[in-house]
């Protein structure tokens, strides 16, 4: 599924008007109809008691339908317009024609003092928010902010179309305001803000409704969009695992990481790798902390580097970084040096990215592929610029440091973005803070390890490591409390979710 901007999505409704055979009215006619039915067969009781709010825009037009089809099927549906219909322009003013003819002078306005409307949605059971969707600019105006907080404060389940009001749709950012809908309805495409900043605490539960908008123009458009990664894509990256495959059959992940400081990082990267099917999984640390953990971990092999770094002949894919500590700068400089030469596909995490921002030119010229994971910190490190910038602009930033690294990027967040060398771009829309926990990104690194050493291509396997990974960490967050879960109890967690996608 493709994700859009506000901008995107407006050229691609013009494009679907002008080359599909539709006008503006039908469209609206079209996504109105789409919400109707989704409340019907998913939400509304037959005893609910709704309430539609419609601003002044198509988003309020929206409203107009979607309060006509559900009053013509005989619920209990009441609409409310900020403004005077006077104040109605296009498409939005001719569909609330058509309501008002179909039901006349069945609407209500949000009067000054908002008494009517403060007592019509604490009596309702159902809020649909038609105030405000792509159109939104700037500030929201102080009316349209009393409006929303009403509605945040009614106790009725609140659903939003197209978009909470009051979100910004392209950059997740919220200036004063937002509805906080339970469930969202989205038209053609979710939008990009709904995965960035506050995008994702404000949309609650979201589905994507098709109403005929010509997406797969978007190429033709020369549109680049992301998409966002499902289950279905998943189940078909997972490594296929023959019955009568053997330890040499599933891969031998060669993994650099750990110091006498993050004992827990070579651990818990190395056993996620281990126990999500690699057959033989080596870890290289400091000889330091071998009997710690060879004490917990006696299915790792274990060697040292802190004699000259032995490549194991076997190895098809190398992880360099987590928990390394920057105390050794010229062990692990050279390491990198070393491994970067070598022709296996290549993570590099966490302190292996500080030791890569010296070899942009080196990494770049490599023939087998190049991970990186950087989290905001990580990235702004890269690129050198503030955790801010780069934040306010995750999908570009991915982008830029691929292309500067010719390599995939995985960049961690609440909402996880890949991208591969030429730009493709895909998001993981779950996660949540059951994750927000020291341990984990060295478990992320350690089933990606995994995954391409059991034959993965790199965009494939990024696509089920941040995938799996979160959804393995949400499980484990409902049954212990997100407050509690451990690295290893997602390493054990892991393999059971990779098991339910598999085909
Ligand atoms: N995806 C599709 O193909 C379709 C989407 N539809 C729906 O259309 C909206 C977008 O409609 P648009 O009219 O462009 O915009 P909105 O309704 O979201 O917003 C316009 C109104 O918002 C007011 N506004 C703008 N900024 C502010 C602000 N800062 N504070 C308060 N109010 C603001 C604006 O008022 P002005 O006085 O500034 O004009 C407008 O009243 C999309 O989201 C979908 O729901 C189509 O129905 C079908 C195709
Ligand atoms: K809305």
């Amino acid at each position: 599924m493709y994700i859009c901007t506000a901008q995107q999505m407006r050229e691609l409704d013009a494009y679907t008007i002008e080359y599909g055979g539709l006008n503006e009215l039908l469209l609206m006619e079209i996504a109105g109809n789409a919400v109707s039915h989704a409340l019907i067969h998913n939400d509304l009781t037959r005893d609910a008691i709704i309430t539609i709010v419609c601003g002044a825009g198509n988003n309020g037009g929206d409203g107009f339908v979607i309060a006509r089809r559900l009053k013509e099927m005989g619920y209990n549906c009441s609409l409310f317009l900020a403004y005077e219909p006077q104040h109605l322009k296009g498409v939005a003013a001719q569909h609330f024609t058509i309501y008002n003819k179909n039901f006349p002078n069945d609407w209500q306005l949000c009067d000054q003092q908002l008494t009517r409307l403060k007592q019509q949605l604490g009596e309702s059971t159902y809020i649909i928010d038609c105030l405000l969707g792509t159109g939104l600019e700037g500030e929201l105006r102080l009316y349209e902010e009393t409006l929303i907080q009403c509605i945040n404060d009614a106790t009725a389940y609140k659903i939003a179309v197209d978009l909470p009001s009051g979100l910004h749709a392209t950059n997740g950012r919220i200036p004063t305001i937002a509805v906080h809908a339970k469930k969202t309805y989205t038209l053609a495409a979710p939008k990009t803000g709904f995965f960035l900043q506050q995008g994702p605490a404000v949309i609650g539960e979201w589905h994507c409704l098709n109403i005929s908008v010509k997406i797969a123009a978007h190429a033709k458009l020369g549109m680049d969009l992301p998409q966002v990664i499902d289950d279905k894509l998943v189940s078909s990256g997972i490594p296929y695992r023959p019955a009568d495959g053997h330890k040499g059959v599933f891969g031998y992940s060669w993994i650099i990481a750990g110091s006498s400081k993050y004992i827990g990082a070579a651990v818990f990267c190395s056993n996620a790798a281990f126990q999500t099917g690699c057959g033989i999984v080596e870890l290289t640390t400091t000889s330091a902390i071998h009997i710690a953990i060879a004490s917990q971990s006696p299915d790792i092999l274990l060697t040292s580097y802190d004699e000259a770094l032995e490549i194991p002949n076997k190895a098809n894919v190398i992880a360099f970084g987590p928990g390394l500590g920057r105390e050794k700068p010229t062990l692990h400089q050279a390491i990198l040096q070393k491994i970067t030469a070598l022709n296996h596909p290549l993570i590099i995490d966490a302190d292996g990215l500080y030791y890569a921002t010296n070899m942009q030119e080196q990494l770049k010229k490599r023939s087998a592929p190049t991970i990186l994971t950087p989290h905001p910190g990580e990235m702004a490190m890269l690129l050198k610029r503030s955790i801010d910038e780069v934040e306010n602009n995750r999908f570009g930033v991915a982008k830029e440091l691929a292309k500067r690294y010719d390599a995939f990027v995985l960049y961690k967040g609440h909402r996880t973005i890949i991208t591969a060398p030429n730009g493709q771009q895909w998001l993981c829309p779950i996660g949540d803070d059951a994750l927000g926990r020291g341990g984990t990104g060295d478990v992320l690194t350690g089933l990606l390890t995994s995954l391409l050493a059991q034959g993965s291509q790199p965009m494939a396997a990024m696509q089920v490591a941040v995938y799996i990974h979160a959804a393995a960490a949400s499980e484990v967050g409902k049954r212990t409390g997100n407050y509690k879960m451990t690295a290893w109890q997602l390493i054990d967690a892991l393999a059971i979710k990779l098991g339910q996608y598999i085909r």
